[in-house]
């Protein structure tokens, strides 16, 4: 396997960095060269939780958006946008547990990038799941 860690945009929830926006996650987004899926390790805190002790849909949501986005960055230099998600939460995700998400492109049609993405716990139990269209724009 592969890895390289992509750029990331420092204004960004998921992918920035604190100095630009003071919420970030600052998660790195790695690309697998080999298999062509984004990878995403992170160890949930205290501030990411909704429910005591259980990380928050819509964070997770996030981290998986940009899962997605970069897989299609990856391969594709042009700017999509999410138009469509389907997100479905299997387990829990635990507040410090050890977690990967992956995404990927599966396909484009036109201005359409059909992907999919998961999160998956240290022992491989898929958590959550989803797929989505991205758009690409006529510009921004
Ligand atoms: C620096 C590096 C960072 C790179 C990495 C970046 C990381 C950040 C990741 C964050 C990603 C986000 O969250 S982005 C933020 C959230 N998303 C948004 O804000 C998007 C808001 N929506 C829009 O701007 C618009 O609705 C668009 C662009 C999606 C579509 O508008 P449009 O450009 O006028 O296009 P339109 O003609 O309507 O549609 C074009 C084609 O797409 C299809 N289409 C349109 N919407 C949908 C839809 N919801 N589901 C299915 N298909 C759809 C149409 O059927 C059509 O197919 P056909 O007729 O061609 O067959």
């Amino acid at each position: 396997m592969s890895l390289k860690v992509l750029p990331g945009t420092p204004s960004c929830f998921v992918c920035g960095d604190k100095k630009e926006n003071s919420r970030s996650l600052e998660l790195n987004i790695c690309w697998d060269e080999d298999d062509e899926h984004t990878s995403i390790s992170f160890v949930p805190d205290g501030s990411w939780c909704g429910y005591e002790g259980i990380v928050h849909g819509g964070i997770l949501a996030a981290i998986l958006d940009d899962a997605m986005a970069w897989a299609i960055k990856a391969l594709d230099d042009r700017t999509y946008v999410t138009a469509k998600m389907n997100v479905t939460f299997k387990r829990p995700v635990q507040l410090h547990g050890h977690y990967s998400a992956s995404g990927f492109l599966d396909r484009k049609e036109e201005r359409r990038a059909y992907t999919s993405a998961l999160i998956q716990d240290e022992d491989g139990n898929t958590c959550v799941e989803a797929k989505a269209v991205f758009v690409l724009t006529k510009a921004i």
